[in-house]
């Protein structure tokens, strides 16, 4: 089975207290994902590089300032909204999605690790109304209709060495959604940071804003 001790190997330096908080992550889903279902079940044996690891691919691209503001479109059960919390305690986590039930799983997870860095809301993303440094997402939905949906919601200051924007976490072959979407972008290869098989075809797309 994967433990935690994969993300220690590839994240060094992390404190005790975010240590703790990864391995917290196995029992708190488990527990969940029995009542409420956001990973499928036989996925959960692989928590830790389908979910976690996948989700700080988005950290390999860039890390996230003290101060400032992410918001996790479509977050699910917390993906990848919920590992980069507990990577960038300092950063401020806005994870959202339609589904309230979803919502719930968020809370109880970022509760019973003491993440104090995150505020899960049901809501669509059509109507958010804040703005932020990065938005990030994975499997929500194409990336054209992904950035009708959030244009007008990220901070015209960068105060990153990426520019603000978008980091989407997208697998597969991207030539027709990046036609279609039409901007600017830049495809970072997960494979180039972890060795791991799943991360083959795995990429985070950037978008600046
Ligand atoms: C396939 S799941 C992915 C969940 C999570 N990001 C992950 O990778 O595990 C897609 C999620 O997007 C949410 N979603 C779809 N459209 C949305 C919208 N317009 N606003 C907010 N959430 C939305 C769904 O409710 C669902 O939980």
């Amino acid at each position: 089975m994967q433990t935690a001790d994969l993300i220690f190997s590839y994240f060094p330096g992390l404190t005790n207290t975010q240590k703790e908080q990864f391995v917290g992550l196995y029992s708190l889903y488990s527990e969940w994902n029995e009542k409420i279902n956001v990973i499928s079940r036989k996925d959960i044996e692989n928590l830790y590089v389908n979910h976690v690891l996948h989700s700080l691919g988005i950290a390999k691209v860039t890390t996230f300032k003290p101060g400032a503001s992410i918001l996790d479109v479509g977050t699910g059960g917390g993906f990848p909204g919920i590992p980069l919390a507990i990577l960038f305690p300092d950063t401020q986590f806005h994870l959202v999605d339609s589904i309230g039930k979803k919502i719930t799983v968020v809370k109880n997870v970022a509760e019973g690790i003491g993440l104090k860095n995150v505020k899960a809301e049901q809501i669509r993303a059509e109507q958010i109304k804040g703005e932020y440094d990065f938005i990030v997402s994975r499997a929500v939905t194409r990336l054209k209709e992904f950035y009708g949906w959030i244009n007008r919601k990220v901070k015209k200051d960068s105060s990153h060495t990426l520019f603000n924007g978008i980091l989407y976490l997208k697998g597969g072959d991207l030539d027709e959604e990046l036609a279609e979407l039409k901007r600017p972008h830049q495809i970072f290869a997960l494979s180039d940071y972890f060795k791991e098989e799943f991360f083959e075809t795995k990429k985070v797309v950037y978008v600046p804003m």
